[in-house]
């Protein structure tokens, strides 16, 4: 799709030449995530820029992302795009970042924009005269694809049923209002927002999902002049709390499939900390880390907080649920 494909003559950006081109998925939410970056980087260059979606062999297969090898399924195209110059720019959800995979070395994420909401709401049917958790009857149904909040709305409601449930967020909400299948679905509070989707939800009190709320745009470290461009977008917070949830992640050695939360933070006193939570499939089990650090002190804070994670028997946790 191009947004905007007005290349200058004489324009030496990207790959063409005549301006850059950002690439992203296809879905409504990847779009508006790109548009955004883009409009930033004409503002900050005066560069023509062109968002492109590439399309994903996750937004094409219907079923479960397991099958595809998980979530790494939305970026190799777009690494492929990326490297092959039929890109510039990529724009990707952090969360969706496998922490198992190793990225591209060619590629860097030169900016880590500053962090919109992490928190995951839980949404119920418009017509339905139930708007709160607490109020869902007994086995009620709830709708998510995440084992992340599987887990931990298992250890909240353990008696709620929990079904697989994935798609773009129009449709997860279509379904949802069409009041056959779910109860409530669980989303991501930044992703209502960045649509510009204004409806109830209810904040739940769960540990987010690491890398949550972050956008990540990837470029070729062989482009100076792109990299230093997009780093303009780069939030220094931002990197130092996606460092230490990231260094985590990676130390957990966990999979697609495992329950894994992980958040950081620069508190009010100025201290960077990290709360880690690993969990068994219903949540019945877990163990958790929090630990605090100078700022630029991220990876370490993940190191640490990975390593007694895994003291506390997070590998047992993580091996016991198949990939
Ligand atoms: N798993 C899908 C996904 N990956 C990133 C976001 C958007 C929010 C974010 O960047 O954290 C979403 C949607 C959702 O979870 O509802």
């Amino acid at each position: 799709m191009s947004v905007r494909g007005d290349g200058e003559p004489g324009s030496s950006w990207g790959a063409g030449g005549g301006g850059l081109r950002l690439g992203t998925r296809t879905s409504p939410l990847a779009m508006v995530q790109a548009n955004g970056v883009a409009a930033r980087l004409r503002e900050l260059a005066d560069v023509p820029v062109e968002v492109v979606g590439v399309q994903t062999s996750g937004d094409r297969h219907q079923g479960h992302l397991g099958e595809l090898g998980g979530k790494g399924a939305f970026m190799r195209e777009i690494d492929r795009a990326l490297l092959t110059r039929q890109i510039d720019v990529a724009v990707h959800c952090l969360k969706d970042v496998p922490g198992d995979v190793p990225r591209p070395g060619e590629l860097v994420f030169a900016a880590y924009v500053e962090r919109d909401d992490t928190s995951d709401v839980m949404l119920f049917p418009v017509a339905s005269d139930v708007q709160c958790m607490a109020d869902l009857a007994p086995g009620a149904l709830v709708g998510t694809s995440a084992v992340r909040r599987r887990a931990q709305l298992g250890r909240i409601r353990p008696d709620l049923r929990v079904e697989y449930l994935r798609g773009n967020v129009n449709s997860r909400l279509g379904r949802l209002d069409a009041g056959e299948e779910f109860d409530a679905i669980v989303l991501a509070r930044a992703s209502l927002d960045r649509l510009g989707i204004e409806r109830h939800g209810e904040s739940l009190d769960i540990v987010p999902a690491v890398g949550s709320g972050v956008l990540a745009v990837d470029c070729r470290r062989a482009d100076p002049d792109i990299v230093e461009l997009v780093r303009l977008l780069d939030d220094k917070e931002t990197r130092q709390c996606v460092a230490a949830e990231r260094t985590m992640l990676h130390g957990l050695q966990g999979h697609c499939n495992s329950p894994i939360a992980g958040h950081a933070r620069i508190e009010r006193g100025g201290q960077l900390s990290l709360r880690g939570m690993v969990f068994t499939r219903d949540g019945s089990q877990f163990v958790h880390s929090q630990e605090w650090a100078s700022p630029d002190k991220g990876e370490d804070l993940g190191t640490y907080v990975s390593g007694d994670l895994l003291r506390k028997g997070a590998r047992d946790l993580i091996d016991r649920i198949p990939h």
